[in-house]
């Protein structure tokens, strides 16, 4: 199926096999959220902090005129985006470099996903995987069965809930600052070189700031927080008491071996195939309910599809319609204001607000996700199947039906 869409990885540990895995993954989880394309994975067997930032920009520019060589990438051949070890300045690197080998085609900026805003990225993106991740994890545990299922109390909110984090870069650190802002309480951090623990609550945005300056969690202060627990060990978050466990680094980081560990009652799987099959059933055997990565970091593809739906259509989301619906309403309020009701100005700042590229990009990333994890819950309740093989059984018909429907010519 093309075009095809998923990221590309700069990772040491990076095979051919894991690519092949994960592209795979891709196409079932288009399917998921409904975006129109077929799976595709890239990685480089490198890690970037070995390098400067001009050989990193030159190992990205060689990368991508391979692709280019062999006609695998474009806006209909296949749209690559950001993934574990790149960033929107390398997606910016490779759009460029497109560029300058197609002839700086109009619809060029399609070519890849993830660029910075003034690059031809769309506003929400950068956060849109965390975001996402924020809003299955919410969707999911608000459904009563889901949320009794795990062992959570019902109703269930995020302002109630302890958080886990393994890995705060881009999925992992925009989805605890969705889960603090929304009152959830992160109480474990585990990075490269060690774990912060405080049952008082990590200040999630001093610990990003912490490991932008220093690349390590060593010296963190939490604020002189006096419950504060540094441990060298990283897997030790793995083990934190907490209500919700999510693993937003790399594949494997829950196997058999260490499933045992374990202690939260929910883990939400914002990595790319963090917990192995042989985990899997280790946690489904303790009870511990495993919200599905191809649901729940669907974010991050759905908003890339707004992003080259952006650049072909060559114009912002939002640009024509924005003070329309703020005309819109001022005439409303206006006409409420004529029959006597009273508007303050403090209403009318609060309604009096057309949306903009990013609020059309949150609206539809919320709709994208509450209706996969919607259709997830329904199909595995309806067949008595976990959240995974539900999710799985959604992705597989809907690629089957578009395969089967499509025919066979010549
Ligand atoms: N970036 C995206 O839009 C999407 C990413 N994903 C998946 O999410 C996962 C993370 O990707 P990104 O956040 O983009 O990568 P990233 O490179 O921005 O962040 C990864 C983080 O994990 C940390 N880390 C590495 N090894 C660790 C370990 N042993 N213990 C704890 N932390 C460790 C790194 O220091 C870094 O902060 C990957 O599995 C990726 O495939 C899935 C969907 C979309
Ligand atoms: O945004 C994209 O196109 C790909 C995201 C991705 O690599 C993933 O979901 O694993």
């Amino acid at each position: 199926m093309s075009p095809s869409k998923g990221g590309i990885r700069y990772a040491e540990s990076v095979t051919r096999e894991e690519v092949e895995a994960l592209a795979c993954l891709m196409t079932l989880k288009c399917a998921v959220v409904e975006v129109p394309y077929g799976g595709a994975k890239g990685g480089v067997a490198i890690n970037r902090g070995d390098y400067s930032p001009a050989e990193v920009e030159r190992i990205t520019r060689r990368f991508t005129t391979e692709l280019h060589r062999r006609h695998l990438i474009g806006p209909d051949v296949d749209v690559p985006a950001p993934d574990f070890g790149t960033t929107a300045g390398d997606m910016a690197h490779i759009k460029d470099t497109y560029m300058q080998l197609e002839g700086q085609s109009v619809f060029g900026a399609a070519c890849v996903t993830g660029k910075p805003v003034g690059q031809g990225g769309i506003r929400g993106r950068e956060e849109a995987t965390g975001l996402g991740v924020y809003f299955g994890i919410r969707e999911f545990l608000s459904n009563k069965a889901v949320a009794a299922g795990a062992g959570l109390p019902t109703p269930w909110s995020v302002a109630a809930s302890t958080f886990a984090i393994q890995g705060l870069g881009n999925v992992g650190y925009w989805a605890a600052h969705f889960i603090a802002k929304n009152g959830g309480r992160v109480t474990a951090v585990g990075e490269r070189d060690g774990t912060v623990l405080d049952a008082a609550g990590v200040d999630v945005e001093a610990l990003k700031a912490h490991l932008v300056a220093h690349k390590s969690v060593a010296g963190f202060t939490n604020g002189d927080s006096p419950s504060l627990v540094l441990v060298a060990d990283p897997a030790a978050v793995l083990a934190a008491d907490v209500d919700v466990l999510i693993p937003a680094a790399l594949e494997g980081a829950i196997t058999s071996a260490n499933a045992h560990v374990v202690r939260a009652k929910v883990v939400a799987e914002a990595a790319n195939g963090p917990v192995t099959a042989a985990a899997d059933d280790v946690l489904t055997a303790r009870g511990i309910t495993v919200l599905p990565d191809l649901v729940l970091n669907a974010g991050g593809v759905l908003v890339s599809y707004f992003e080259v739906s952006k650049a072909l259509a060559g114009l912002r989301f939002g640009r024509l319609t924005q003070r329309a619906e703020e005309a819109a309403m001022e005439n409303l309020l206006s006409t409420l204001q004529n029959h006597g009701i009273t508007i303050t100005d403090r209403d009318r700042r609060r309604l009096v607000i057309g949306a903009d590229e990013r609020a059309h990009v949150y609206s539809g990333l919320e709709d994208g996700m509450c209706a996969a994890c919607g259709e997830t819950v329904k199909v595995a309740a309806e067949k008595g199947i976990s959240l995974r093989i539900a999710a799985y059984y959604t992705a597989v018909s809907r690629v089957a039906n578009a395969l089967g429907s499509r025919g066979l010519w010549p």
